[in-house]
């Protein structure tokens, strides 16, 4: 599986192996089962009813989005061992503490800023950030013009990031231009912060895959400070259908089933011809959001001396549908 947790302080080597099962279900209290070698006690079914309410919100928001098993899993092993961490600690065990800087790397409009988003939310819950906010940076607002004005831009945004999550998106832009480039003075400055700073804030780098990988390559202290890598995945046009459909919904809105259609054919299209720029989620949000103004212009024309019903105002029909970029 993508993005798995890694504990860096783990000094469980000599001791028997202990493999925790999470099974995540809707909306029912966490089941965590152990399977613990022969040794040991029989095998325990736990379930531990406050942690619903702390995840139920979470559990919310995850359940909304379509596709990302890799990355719901992944959100909830951080959940696990957050909780079991608060009661190792309370039974006066070793809970060290673990690094979350992350790497997310996927194609455009995947998911990542969304997913940073709820991850920020979950961290303020379980007390990790004081915050939970998300500031969302790219290159042109840490890199500055002279020698210094990149370190001190860089420096103002992760102290406003403190308490919460400094997400950069295209991350690999900073080593564009090479040793010389004000770039490398941003990741030097993000790479002290994160001494300096240590569990005050989350660093989230994003990108696509490809570019993100060479950028690690380049910058071989990188890597292990980030201890999650999560891979977001291209929509398959299913998955974008149903997210056109709940984006619909959302709005209060119904596509008809010719509309649906019209969609399914174009985005098959859209994802050929554009390839690794396909923006995914976000292309179908646009559609979306231009096919409502349409609908309402076809509204008004088809409706100058009535009012349309409830049904009518709710129809995009295959008619409404806009493709268009601009
Ligand atoms: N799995 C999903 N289910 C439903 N909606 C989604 C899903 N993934 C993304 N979206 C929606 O698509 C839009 C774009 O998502 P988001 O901004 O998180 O993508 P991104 O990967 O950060 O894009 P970029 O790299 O271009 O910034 C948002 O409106 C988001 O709510």
């Amino acid at each position: 599986m993508h993005g798995r947790v890694m504990a860096t302080n783990d000094r469980s080597e000599n001791r028997p192996s202990r493999q925790i099962n999470v099974i995540l279900r809707n909306q029912e209290p966490p089941v965590i089962s152990q399977a613990v070698p022969d040794t040991e006690p029989a095998p325990i079914q736990k379930v531990i009813p406050q942690q619903k309410g702390l995840f139920a919100d979470i559990q919310k928001e995850l359940d909304q989005l379509v596709g990302l098993d890799n990355i719901k899993e992944l959100i909830y092993e951080i959940y696990a061992l957050l909780q079991i961490g608060q009661m190792r600690q309370e039974a006066g065990l070793i809970s060290g503490n673990q690094v979350y800087h992350m790497i997310f790397k996927g194609n455009p409009g995947t998911g990542k800023t969304t997913v940073a988003r709820i991850v920020a939310k979950l961290f303020q819950k379980m007390g990790v950030l004081n915050k939970g906010h998300l500031i969302e940076v790219e290159r042109a607002d840490l890199v500055g013009e002279y020698i210094g004005h990149t370190a001190q831009k860089t420096r103002d945004l992760v102290k406003k990031a403190l308490g919460g999550i400094l997400f950069i998106d295209e991350a690999y832009s900073l080593a564009r231009g090479g040793e010389k480039d004000f770039g490398k003075e941003a990741i030097d400055t993000l790479v002290k912060a994160m001494e300096d700073y240590k569990n005050q804030f989350v660093l989230i780098l994003a990108g696509y895959s490809g570019e993100i990988d060479y950028f690690l390559q380049m910058n071989p202290g990188l890597p292990s400070r980030f201890p999650i890598q999560v891979e977001f995945p291209d929509y398959s046009i299913d998955q974008l259908i149903q997210i056109s459909e709940i984006m619909a919904k959302e709005r209060d809105y119904i596509l008809m089933p010719q509309a649906i259609l019209k969609m399914k054919q174009h985005l098959l299209q859209e994802k050929c011809e554009t390839l690794y720029a396909f923006s995914n989620a976000r292309y179908v949000r646009n559609v979306i959001e231009k096919s409502i103004r349409q609908q309402a212009v076809r509204l008004l024309a088809q409706y100058s001396a009535g009012t349309p019903g409830k049904l009518e105002l709710m129809t995009i029909r295959i008619e409404d549908l806009k493709f268009d970029k601009k």
